[in-house]
This record gives C-alpha cells, structure tokens and sequence, in this order.
C-alpha cells in the first residue's frame, strides 16, 4: 500500500458491530449497531455507563469475542472476515489491555513480558532489553523476580500493559488503564502513551475518570446501553461544557442508575 493511502487508512473502524449475549431488559443486543472510525494518531476515549457495552465493544474489535453482526478492520485488515489471516494480521498490529486478564501469573514479572516477547517472534537480545526498559518506565524494576500472582492489582495492570506494548504495536486498545493505578505511575503511563503516538501509534482506552479522559484523549466516544450517543473529536462531543458535565446531559437521560429517586437518596443511610 503506497504510504499516503496508508496514512488515510483508519487505525480502526468498527461497522454495525452487534452482539446479543442473552440481550438487554427491553430485548435489544448489548452492543447494538456500533459504528466508530479511530484516524491513525489519534487518542480515543471511549466512556459510558456501567453496562454500556464498552468492554463487549474493546473485546469485539480486539479478536477476543466474536461479533454477532458487522464488521472490525484493524489497519485496513478485517479481523473477522477470515478466521485464519485476518486475526493473525491485525493481532501484530495491535496491542490489547483486556479488562480481567488472564495472566501466566506464576511466572515473575521479568519472565512474562520476556516470554509474550518471544512470542511474538522477537530476537531474545531484543526481547530482553525492552523488557527491562518497560519494567523500568513502568516502576516494576524492584519486583521484576517476584512472581506476578503476588503482584497487587496496579502493579499487574502495568506488567499486563508492557506485555501489550513489546512488539510495539502501532494500535494500542486498552481497557480501563488507569484502573488500581497510583498518581507516580499513572503519570508514567500517561508519557509511555505519548511517546507512542508521537512515534504514530493510535491509543483507544475506556476510562470512567472523565478529566483524565479530557486531559489525554484527542477523540471521545460516548457509549450507554450499546448505542454510540456521540463521537468525535473532544471539544466537539463537549460543546463547551466538561466532558462529565456531556455525559451526564448524554448518557444519564434515563435517570438516576438503581431506580434511587434522583436528589432523595436512600433516607434509612441517614443517621439523623
Ligand atoms: N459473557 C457475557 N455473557 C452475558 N452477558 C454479558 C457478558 N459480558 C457482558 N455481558 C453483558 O453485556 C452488557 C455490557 O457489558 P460490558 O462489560 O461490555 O459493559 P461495560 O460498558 O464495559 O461496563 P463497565 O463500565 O461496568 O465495565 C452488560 O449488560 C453485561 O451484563
């Protein structure tokens, strides 16, 4: 592909996605006709309520779970079309944080990121030397012999994101990144993630903390009840308004979460 038209080739594009599972209360599919195009360099967030649909989504366009109905093209490469290659294709482009991730956690941190390396195919001198500089970037240098099933739940977040950054991907889908993460290595992954897209990588993360929505992404999309309700880039989707104050005007149209009368609260929490 000449390199221009390859520039214009989205990093991911997602098309009717629908996936049923046993359905939602008023018997539409969890994730119901998602369209989405993420441009190559771009820093999506993609938020929603509880339930939304953005994990089944993340997990669809990743390979993980097979869609019911539509289409995912990682780089121009459908990763359903054809079971064989098209995984293949897009799984070396792509670099994925599942949320609830399974680890090989009776390995140390220091021989899982080398081996999820040498799976990959690299040179095991190559392998060795960025697992040491991801162990470093990401704090985990002191714990990089203990093995990661003692790990706590930040430190297996980060060894799990240098698993899915070592063959340096050029599409990086992260679920929830952020999540059980302390300020100091928040912060490092926050400039990992800009380094990687000043070299041309594109991030989408999922993420319920809205300013840290608003302070890395350039892109937003707004999910609730497995419809996309707006997508675009942030100022945009936030039409002069927090990115919080959007979504709750978005997404929390249908009241208050629970059935809790909103304002009233439940009066028997009250101890006066
Ligand atoms: N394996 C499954 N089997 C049946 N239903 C499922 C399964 N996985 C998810 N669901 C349902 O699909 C809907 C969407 O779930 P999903 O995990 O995608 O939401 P989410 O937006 O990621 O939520 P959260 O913000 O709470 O992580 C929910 O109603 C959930 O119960």
């Amino acid at each position: 592909m000449p390199g221009e038209e390859q520039d214009r080739v989205p990093a991911l594009e997602l098309v009717g996605l629908v996936k049923r599972f046993g359905g939602r209360p008023d018997g539409r599919p969890v994730v119901d006709g998602v369209d989405l195009v993420v441009p190559a360099g771009a820093v999506l967030g993609l938020v929603g309520p509880n339930g939304a649909g953005k994990t089944t989504t993340l997990s669809m366009a990743t390979g993980l779970l097979r869609p019911d109905g539509g289409t995912v093209r990682v780089l121009g490469h459908d990763v359903w079309a054809d079971p064989r290659r098209g995984p293949v294709a897009a799984k070396r482009l792509l670099g994925v944080l599942p949320d609830g991730l399974r680890l090989f956690d009776r390995l140390s941190g220091r021989e899982l990121v080398r081996t999820t390396a040498l799976l990959h195919g690299l040179p095991r001198a190559t392998a060795e030397e960025r697992t040491q500089q991801l162990l470093d970037a990401l704090g985990l240098a002191d714990a990089a012999e203990g093995v990661v099933v003692d790990y706590s739940a930040g430190m297996t977040k980060k060894v799990a994101l240098a698993c899915a950054l070592v063959h340096a991907p050029r599409l990086l889908v992260l679920d929830e990144p952020f999540e059980a993460v302390d300020p100091l290595s928040a912060r490092a992954i926050r400039e990992l993630l800009d380094g990687f897209v000043a070299g041309g990588g594109t991030v989408v993360l999922s993420s319920h903390v809205m300013e840290l929505v608003e302070r890395l992404c350039d892109r937003v999309a707004v999910v609730a009840d497995g419809r996309v309700l707006a997508a675009g880039a942030l100022d945009d989707v936030r039409r002069g308004r927090t990115l919080e104050e959007r979504f709750v005007e978005l997404a929390g149209a249908g009241g208050a979460p629970g059935g809790a009368a909103p304002g009233g609260g439940l009066p028997w929490l009250r101890s006066s």
